[in-house]
């Protein structure tokens, strides 16, 4: 079978990323077309890649015929119209997160795609691939701590782009934990509530920034996240699940951490002592803290495509569901006060 055919659209940070994934990691794929706003920036990558050319036009790019399936490394405004017309080309395409910025065109999207009646669209929420957060999501699933009862996280970036603002905290990087907490209990968030403490010295100017973020589920589960991302010091993403009978860790640099009623293990069986890890290393950035995750990411959603599924992890249904919470956060942190998520239902849509 021939090498799935991909275009990747922006190459900067992730974008090229994912570029050097897919050349030197993914199997059963090329990247055969680039595009980015700024074509010297693809010329110089597409020049290192045997047989990739770039095509200026972002949607001619999309619609070329020897493009067989689109990554999307743009920005999350950009989203909406390269979502569309991959659709409309009836091209698979990898979103990286946001879908959309706003919930009606998230909205929008999910409809279109559902009156194609074929799903094509996987979003990169690439938590969901993370060794230790599939871990954490068996336990649930197989009962080990009884009825999980709430979660507590902690997302901290050491520094943000230029132009970074306070509901990007929300948009942009609370997300994850959105998509998180829907992954792991399996239900929809209801409410959110986010408090803003007094800002980090260090923030850039005008940032509320931490932010402390409640999220209510459809069953009443809670949710509270701590999305600091000027730091200045480390990429930090941490999970700790309580349920009836125990809780656990991750993101501790030391694989998935448990704590039950005796023996207290850690989750590799060798019988260390929780109480004796002192300290680790932290990774820098999103690039190395999940690595793996968007290799296995990718893989599964080329290997998907190849077969003809096209997806094979988060959809558009699962991006629409983020940006609707996302939209109740940024009215909470306007306001300071809980806001309820505004969704339609999913069977009001037949086919998303
Ligand atoms: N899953 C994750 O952990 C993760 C991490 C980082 C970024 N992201 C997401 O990836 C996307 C890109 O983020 P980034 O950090 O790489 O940003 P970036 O600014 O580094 O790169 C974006 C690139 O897109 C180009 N671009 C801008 N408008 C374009 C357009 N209309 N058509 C084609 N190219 C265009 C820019 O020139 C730039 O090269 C965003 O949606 C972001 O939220 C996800
Ligand atoms: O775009 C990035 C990315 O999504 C990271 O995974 C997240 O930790 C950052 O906060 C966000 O800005």
């Amino acid at each position: 079978m021939t090498d799935l055919r991909i275009a990747v659209l922006g190459v900067g940070m992730m974008g090229a990323d994912h570029v050097a994934r897919i050349t030197e990691r993914t199997k059963g794929a090329s990247v055969t077309v680039l595009n980015d706003y700024f074509p010297d920036k693809a010329e110089e990558l597409a020049a290192t890649i045997p047989g990739c050319r770039v095509i200026n036009d972002p949607l001619d790019a999309i619609a070329d015929p020897e493009v067989d399936a689109v990554i999307l490394a743009t920005p999350g405004p950009t989203h909406e119209k390269q979502l569309l017309a991959c659709l409309e080309a009836g091209k698979p395409v990898m979103c990286e997160k946001p879908l959309t910025t706003d919930v009606s065109t998230s909205l929008e999207v999910v409809k279109r795609e559902a009156e194609l009646g074929r799903r094509l669209i996987q979003v990169g929420f690439m938590r969901r691939f993370d060794h230790e957060y599939e871990q954490l999501k068996a336990l649930i699933d197989n009962g080990t701590f009884g009825q999980p009862l709430l979660a507590h996280c902690v997302h901290r970036n050491p520094a943000v782009p230029p132009g970074f603002d306070s509901s990007m905290i929300v948009k942009d990087s609370l997300v994850h934990e959105v998509d998180v907490t829907r992954f792991l209990f399996d239900e929809e968030i209801t409410s959110v509530q986010i408090i803003a403490p007094g800002s980090n010295p260090n923030a850039p100017e005008g940032l509320k920034d931490p932010q402390i973020a409640i999220f209510t589920t459809e069953s009443g589960r809670h949710v509270d996240v701590e999305c600091f991302v000027s730091t200045g010091v480390a990429y930090e993403v941490r999970t700790e699940l309580v349920g009836e009978l125990g809780s656990a860790f991750i993101g501790l640099d030391q694989g998935l951490v448990r704590k039950q009623r005796n023996p207290v293990q850690s989750a590799s069986g060798d019988g260390r002592k929780v109480a004796g890890i002192q300290s680790s290393d932290i990774t820098p950035s999103f690039v190395e803290r999940f690595g793996a995750a968007y290799d296995v990411e990718i893989q599964r959603w080329v290997n998907a495509v190849r077969r003809g599924d096209n997806v094979d992890g988060p959809g558009a249904w699962d991006g629409y569901a983020a940006a609707a919470v996302c939209a109740a956060g940024v009215k909470a942190l306007e306001t300071g006060e809980p806001q309820t998520v505004e969704m339609v239902s999913r069977a009001s849509i037949p086919g998303a």
